[in-house]
């Protein structure tokens, strides 16, 4: 199936733009949700990750700590790198799974993949076009800090482990500008959607 990235820095309205795609009944799958299942306890990249992190890692419940292996890998590069190396593959099969898995099910003749790291990543060879949320890095920091539990400094180590913004937008297809309300962005979404409807038709 016609299939379109959707990315952006972290905070920046991915899932805002998602829930208006779906709005529309478009498929989509997401990468960060992908990234927890693979982690899930039973897997083995769980028992891995407890190997090398260590029990500092792990719930009392057998569960990933995640904001205990957030604060070391963003902490450490090369800790992130090694998380990452393990992660990558199993996270891109399963979300091979989920675009398969639920291709049938939806109205919309194309599907979204959601994911932070959509150019980072191999996870672009999955797509036919990229499509960028784009916020200034101020703003992105800003609404990022006003949501999560995590520090600006958190945060800011998250963002330099991503694309710097001008050189994501080189890469975009489509840019949607988040800058402003939300009825903005949805304005935007649901002209894109007729787009892409287009799109996927003729091909
Ligand atoms: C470090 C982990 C456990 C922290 O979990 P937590 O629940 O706090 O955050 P969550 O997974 O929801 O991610 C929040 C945001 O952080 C950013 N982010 C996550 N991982 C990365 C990474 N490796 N590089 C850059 N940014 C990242 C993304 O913008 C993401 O939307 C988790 O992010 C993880 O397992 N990361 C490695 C897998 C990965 O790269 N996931 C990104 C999607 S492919
Ligand atoms: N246009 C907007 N105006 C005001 N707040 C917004 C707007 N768009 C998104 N937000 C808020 O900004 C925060 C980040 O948005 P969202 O969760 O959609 O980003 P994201 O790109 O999916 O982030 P992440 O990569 O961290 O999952 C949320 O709290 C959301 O409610």
């Amino acid at each position: 199936m016609f299939t379109v990235g959707l990315t952006g820095g972290i905070g920046s309205g991915k899932s805002a733009a998602a829930a208006r795609f779906r709005h529309h009944g478009v498929n989509v799958v997401d990468a960060d949700l992908a990234a927890r299942v693979v982690v899930q306890p039973g897997r083995p990249a769980l028992v891995a990750i407890a190997e090398h992190f260590g029990a500092g890692v792990m719930q009392a419940d057998g569960s990933l700590d995640r904001a205990a292996l957030r604060k070391l890998v963003f902490d450490h590069p090369e800790e992130r790198r090694w998380l990452e190396q393990l992660t990558h593959p199993l996270i891109r099969e399963e979300i091979i799974s989920s675009l398969a898995a639920s291709a049938s099910t939806h109205t919309a003749p194309y599907a979204i993949l959601e994911s932070p790291l959509l150019i980072e990543t191999s996870q672009s060879e999955l797509v036919q076009r990229v499509c960028v949320v784009d916020i200034p890095e101020a703003l992105q920091l800003q609404r990022a800090s006003a949501r999560d539990a995590n520090s600006v400094e958190q945060i800011r180590n998250i963002m330099a482990a991503q694309l710097p913004r001008a050189e994501r937008c080189a890469k975009a297809d489509d840019i949607l500008d988040n800058s402003g309300s939300l009825e903005f962005l949805n304005a935007q979404v649901d002209a894109l959607h007729q787009k892409y409807v287009q799109l996927a038709t003729q091909t």
